[in-house]
């Protein structure tokens, strides 16, 4: 987190706890992989759904399934006749989205991709009104090159983790994703083609559409 721990916590509190429906996959997450807390969490979840609500999507793209935690909340907002497309190279991390999918009142409107995001997005066809960008951080300029051409004229990129937990900012910080996720911000601020704001919401996340 980036913002002091005191206020994250307070932040989490006041905003809406997660749906009681998500209880199982969450469960299952914790019981199975090994890093839950890849999950977008009850805050930013509600972001999202929040986001599907107000812009009304009709074809949503996710890149990182995991467990399918981010994918539902934006498919319980999603308008009755929108799609969601979403991304997973893990076959244990597909399963269980799968499975969760399933049990969902979305899983007709939900396909997942399983295999390397890369290729399912050029296979895939546009146009995409929201792309939700949440997987391995050195692939991110690719994901974004890949997208840009796809995306609706009044479509939204989104990219998770964008700030590392401000790692970003701090030049000694040399870690894989954090030279990842400063190459990319810097690939996307260079772009005459889109515009982004980059929020420091949880790891950060940039909300990036295409200059007007
Ligand atoms: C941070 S997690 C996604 C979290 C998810 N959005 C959620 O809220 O539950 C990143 C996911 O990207 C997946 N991933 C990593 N490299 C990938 C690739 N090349 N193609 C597709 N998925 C990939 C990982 O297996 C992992 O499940």
């Amino acid at each position: 987190m980036i913002v002091r721990p005191v206020v994250e916590k307070y932040a989490e509190e006041v905003s809406s706890a997660a749906p009681p429906w998500l209880a199982p996959l969450v469960a299952d997450t914790e019981a199975a992989t090994e890093l839950p807390a890849m999950m977008v969490g009850s805050m930013q979840g509600e972001f999202l759904a929040s986001l599907v609500f107000a812009l009304r999507p009709r074809r949503i793209l996710e890149i990182g399934t995991f467990t399918g935690y981010s994918a539902l909340c934006m498919a319980q907002t999603m308008p009755g006749d929108a799609e969601l497309h979403t991304c997973e190279l893990s076959p244990l991390h597909a399963s269980i989205a799968r499975k969760h999918f399933a049990a969902s009142p979305w899983a007709e409107r939900i396909t997942l991709w399983e295999g390397p995001a890369l290729t399912s997005v050029r296979d895939l066809p546009g146009p995409f009104d929201l792309v939700f960008v949440d997987a391995d951080k050195p692939g991110y300029v690719d994901y974004y090159e890949a997208v840009l051409p796809k995306l609706a004229p009044h479509g939204l990129i989104l990219a998770d983790n964008v700030l590392q937990f401000g790692g970003v900012a701090n030049e000694r910080d040399q870690q894989p994703d954090t030279l990842a996720m400063r190459a990319f911000n810097a690939h996307v601020a260079a772009d005459p083609r889109v515009r982004q704001s980059v929020l420091t919401v949880r790891e950060g996340v940039s909300v990036i559409r295409l200059a007007g």
